[in-house]
């Protein structure tokens, strides 16, 4: 088994033959394997071609990500991990635990464990189910004040930032909830971008959708291939418990996710559509990705990785992504090949970020003369992304393990900088098929990232490789975030590493990107062929309440607390200019 086996497989998860997850550990990856690329994959060829002709996208596995400190410095590679005090980290001392089981129009959530003691690392699951939607349920419609019921506590505005969503309580109370809600938010209240998408009352329910069938499951929720009754139009649909964020301190991530998905508005990051949430879940409605995780395309290239010029292709596109973040104020944080998807065109589309951190003010971008312009030759200016988020530092412990930079293992802090260096880390992983510190166990991981220079291996037959792209990668992993390529101008530091000389930028999403997307075979009528869906197991959605275990906190007593922590969850339509 590769090296790369070993991280991506820590923790499988398989679909058995009830629909249901089950857990295994390592000895069992090979079996997982193999059934990832069963049903699912024929599933995912059919939706291949039906998302081609609706101008739509695919689908994959869940992974680990995220882990905890030693200690905040070095020294704490031995320590013990419990002892991290950032407090929206206490979460990654909670045992894993299965997802629950969720109904997307149900409030009953079954909750499930795997068992399995992870103090550190946010583990990966391989495996996808696969539903077919079911009956129709009663709608229990979206609780906003955007919804109609609730309108009269909305300004109207389409652009209201923090439209909190409140449930069972008198119309006197919720609007005193509200501006309470308001003012804790304070200036910071991030404002909608209005150029090109229009933020509206959320125009849909749990009910308004029908599962098709899992796509994945992280460690709060489950993402779902649905189709919105209505239109028959197909999203993924992330279905976040609001008992299990609560139980991991993880609501803050998951509105720092709708926060990021509602304002991003770039060809290579996920789109949401709609956000909303019901009495046990938050729903996060977003683009259906039809190719799938770019993790996934990597294993099945030969040697599991890419030539210099195929992967260039990709780490312009994700430059791109991270240049807009910054700009927008946002720090990835944990990119990785799983968490970044493809759109049936085969052009990627960054996802999951619930570990991205918004900086509370954005700088405005700034317009320098770039770096390794001769004072000779015509001066060329780049936008500096770095001076939008700049100032911005925090010190909580994410990341995953052997993609975690240098400051972020030392805890003194870290800034936008950790996405050039995890950019350095995938771009070695896509030509070299391993990632470049990664050790026995996470400490020699650890040691590694903090100590040992990237050694480009020799071998024989090793993939030939630039001097340019090496030289740009030793530049993305220098230990020193201030010497770090992206240190001084952000995204315009890396974009004007000679190794990009011949990438047009401007036409990146023009560009025939190196992994297309296969598309499924046809039926006699030309449309896709969709006979083999029935072989596959589905869920009745209406029936997947009934394996239901207790909650242990009944959530509606939150509803009586002044603070129900998800009380300003935004409930929202995102109208795009192509809709
Ligand atoms: N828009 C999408 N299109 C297709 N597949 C998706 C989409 N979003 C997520 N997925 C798949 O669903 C899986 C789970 O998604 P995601 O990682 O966002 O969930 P999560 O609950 O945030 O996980 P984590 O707990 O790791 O953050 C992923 O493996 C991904 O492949």
């Amino acid at each position: 088994m590769s090296t790369m086996d070993v991280r991506r497989n820590e923790e499988n998860t398989n679909v058995a033959s009830t629909g249901q997850f089950t857990a295994e550990k390592d000895g069992n990856q090979e079996s997982s394997k193999s059934s990832v690329s069963s049903k699912p994959s024929k599933i995912r060829s059919f939706m291949r071609l039906y998302f081609k002709e609706n101008k739509k996208f695919t689908f994959s596995k869940k992974k680990n990500k995220e882990l905890r400190p030693s200690n905040p410095s070095e020294a704490a590679l031995q320590s013990d991990p419990q002892k991290a005090s950032a407090e929206e980290d206490k979460e990654y001392i909670n045992k894993e635990e299965n997802a629950p089981n969720m109904d997307l129009a149900s409030s009953t959530s079954p909750m499930g464990s795997t068992g399995l003691d992870s103090l550190y690392v946010k583990k990966r699951d391989l495996k996808k189910s696969f539903f077919k939607g079911g009956k129709k349920k009663k709608d229990p419609s979206a609780k906003s004040i955007f919804n109609p019921q609730h309108r009269s506590q909305s300004n109207g505005s389409e652009n209201q930032t923090r439209n909190t969503t409140v449930n069972n309580i008198n119309p006197a109370e919720e609007g005193r909830k509200v501006v309470s809600q308001k003012k804790k938010m304070g200036s910071n209240a991030r404002k909608y971008s209005s150029n090109s998408v229009k933020i509206g009352n959320v125009e849909v329910g749990p009910s308004s959708f029908e599962k098709v069938f899992l796509l994945g499951k992280g460690g709060v929720g489950r993402v779902y291939l649905v189709r919105e009754k209505k239109t028959t139009r197909f999203f993924a649909m992330k279905v976040l418990n609001k008992q299990e964020m609560i139980k991991r301190n993880k609501i803050k991530r998951a509105f720092a996710e709708q926060e990021i998905l509602a304002t991003s508005n770039h060809p290579f990051i996920v789109t949401l559509y709609h956000s909303f949430q019901s009495d046990e879940y938050l729903y996060l409605c977003m683009e259906y990705c039809m190719g799938g995780e770019f993790f996934r395309a990597l294993q099945r290239r030969p040697g599991r990785c890419l030539a210099e010029h195929e992967a260039k292709f990709y780490i312009a596109e994700v430059t791109a992504a991270l240049e807009y973040l910054h700009l927008m104020g946002f720090i990835y944080r944990d990119l990785k090949p799983e968490n970044i998807l493809l759109h049936e065109s085969g052009h990627i589309m960054l996802s999951d970020f619930d570990l991205s951190k918004q900086s509370g003010s954005i700088g405005s971008p700034t317009v320098i003369q770039a770096r390794n312009s001769s004072p000779s030759s015509q001066s060329t200016y780049a936008l500096d992304t770095k001076s939008c988020i700049a100032n911005f530092r925090t010190n909580s412990f994410v990341g995953t393990e052997e993609y975690i930079a240098p400051e972020v293992i030392k805890g003194c802090g870290h800034t936008s900088a950790v996405d050039w260096w995890t950019l350095g880390i995938l771009f070695y992983e896509m030509l070299y098929a391993t990632t470049p510190f990664k050790g026995k166990n996470r400490n020699m991981t650890f040691s590694n990232i903090l100590h040992r220079e990237v050694v480009f291996p020799e071998y024989s037959n090793a993939p030939s490789i630039s001097s340019l792209c090496k030289s740009l990668i030793r530049k993305l992993l220098l230990k020193d975030e201030n010497d770090r390529l992206g240190s001084q101008a952000g995204a315009s530091d890396v974009k004007l590493h000679p190794f990009f000389k011949n990438v047009q930028w401007a036409l990146l999403r023009h560009t025939e990107p190196p992994i297309i997307p296969r598309l499924a075979p046809t039926d006699e009528s030309g449309n896709p062929n969709i006979a083999h869906l029935k072989e596959s197991k589905s869920l009745d959605i209406t029936s997947s309440a009934q394996n239901s275990q207790t909650v242990e906190v009944p959530l509606s007593n939150l509803k009586d607390q002044e603070d129900d922590p998800f009380l300003s969850f935004n409930s929202v339509t995102v109208h795009h200019d192509w809709d």
